[in-house]
C-alpha cells in the first residue's frame, strides 16, 4: 500500500492545550507521525512518497472562505500584537450570542472559529495543515486513478474540523475534503468510516443533509465523552441525507467484542450503500493505553479491524486522525493498514 506523507507536519507543535481545566503540553505532537512512519517502513508496507500541491480550491469544496482566510492569517494577526506564544481562543458565541458578525480583532476570531481550545496556532501552523490536506488529497488520487487503497500519513488530523470551525487538535478536515474530490473525480457515493475513539463531528456536519456520502461512526459515548454535543446514536442525517448518517456511541471501558458488534454493523451499512470508495478516518486512540480515551481495543484488534474494513470490497482511503499513546500509535495504525491488506 502506498503512503504519501509530509515533513511539513513538524512546523505545527502546539506548546499547550487546556485540558480538564489546566495547560498541558499538547497531546497531538510531531512524534506521533514519526512513529507511524517508522513503522510503515519497519513492515515494508510500501512505497512513501511526498505530497503533489493542490492549492486551496480542494480545501473551499469543503470550507468556507471565511473559515480558510481566517486560517491562513490567523498567525500574522495574532503576532502582530506583539505575541511570540501560541494563538488559543479565550470567548466563544454560546447559545444567545451572535454569529451574524464576524468579528474584527484576532480574540474575537478566534473564539468564532473554534470549538474548544485544543487547536492552538502557531506560526507554522498554516503551512502544516494545507500540506496535511496535501497528504490527503494525493492519496485520494492514487485511489481515484484506481488504487485498491492508499494511506494518507495526515499530521494535524481532521475529523473534529467542520465547514468554518477547527476543534480537537483539527484545523482542515483531511478525510472531508479527500470524500468531497472523489465525488468531484466523478464518484457518485462515498462512505467515511471514522474508527477513531472520538466522533467525527465535523466531518458529519459537513456531509449531514446530503446522500452522496454516508457518514459511519463508532466512538466515546458523547453523553460523557468528547466532543460531548454531538454523535448521539439518533443523528440520522437530515432533508436528503436522512439515514445517511449512522453513530454508534459506546461506553468508557468498551474492549473488542463490543466495538466489533458495532463495526460489524457499521460494515453492513456501508456494504448496503454500496459506495464508490471508502474514506476511514484512521485515528486508534481506542487502544488501552491511550492517555485521553477509553476504550480497550488491543494490538492484535487493529489486524481484525483492518480485515473487517476490506470486507467492504470498494477502494479504500486511509486518512490518519488521532492516536495518543505514541509508544504503540505505529503499531496500532499498521495493523489495521496489514489486516486490510490480509497480512
Ligand atoms: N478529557 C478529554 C479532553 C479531550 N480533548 C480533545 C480531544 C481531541 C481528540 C482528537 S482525535
Ligand atoms: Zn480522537
Amino acid at each position: 500500500m502506498l503512503t504519501i506523507y509530509s515533513d511539513t507536519h513538524r512546523l505545527h507543535y502546539g506548546q499547550a492545550e487546556l485540558m480538564d481545566g489546566k495547560m498541558q503540553p499538547c497531546f497531538e505532537k510531531p512524534s506521533r507521525a514519526d512513529m507511524v512512519l517508522d513503522r510503515v517502513k519497519a513492515v515494508g508496507l510500501g512505497e512513501v512518497r511526498g505530497p503533489d500541491e493542490f492549492g486551496q480550491s480542494p480545501l473551499l469544496r469543503v470550507h468556507s472562505a471565511a473559515y480558510v482566510e481566517f486560517l491562513e492569517n490567523a498567525w500574522k494577526e495574532w503576532s502582530a500584537l506583539g505575541r511570540s506564544h501560541d494563538a488559543l481562543p479565550l470567548v466563544w458565541p454560546v447559545r444567545g450570542l451572535r454569529t451574524d458578525r464576524i468579528p474584527a480583532d484576532i480574540d474575537g476570531k478566534l473564539g468564532y472559529f473554534a470549538m474548544d481550545a485544543g487547536v492552538p496556532i502557531t506560526a507554522g501552523t498554516w503551512e502544516a495543515i494545507r500540506q496535511s490536506a496535501n497528504v490527503a488529497m494525493t492519496a485520494m488520487q492514487e485511489v481515484a486513478n484506481g488504487a485498491k487503497s492508499a494511506f494518507a500519513l495526515c499530521r494535524p488530523p481532521g475529523h473534529h474540523a467542520a465547514a468554518d470551525y477547527m476543534g480537537g487538535y483539527c484545523y482542515l478536515n483531511n478525510a472531508a475534503i479527500a470524500a468531497q474530490a472523489l465525488l468531484d473525480r466523478g464518484a457518485k457515493k462515498v462512505a467515511i468510516l471514522d474508527v477513531d475513539y472520538h466522533h467525527g463531528n465535523g466531518t458529519q456536519s459537513i456531509f449531514y443533509d446530503r446522500a452522496d456520502v454516508m457518514f459511519v461512526s463508532i466512538h466515546g459515548d458523547p453523553m460523557v465523552e468528547y466532543p460531548h454535543f454531538l454523535g448521539f446514536a439518533d443523528e440520522y442525517g437530515a432533508g436528503p441525507g436522512f439515514g445517511f448518517n449512522h453513530n454508534y456511541p459506546l461506553p468508557h471501558g468498551a474492549a473488542w467484542p463490543m466495538y466489533e458488534q458495532a463495526l460489524a454493523d457499521g460494515i453492513r451499512k456501508i456494504q448496503a450503500y454500496a459506495p464508490d470508495a471508502v474514506v476511514v478516518s484512521l485515528g486508534v486512540d481506542t487502544f488501552k493505553d491511550d492517555p485521553i480515551s477509553q476504550f480497550k481495543l488491543e494490538n492484535s484488534d487493529y489486524l481484525t479491524m483492518g480485515k473487517m474494513i476490506a470486507e467492504i470490497a470498494s477502494p479504500t482511503l486511509f486518512v490518519m486522525e488521532g492516536g495518543y499513546a505514541v509508544e504503540d500509535i505505529g503499531v496500532n495504525a499498521v495493523n489495521v493498514l496489514l489486516g486490510f491488506e490480509g497480512k
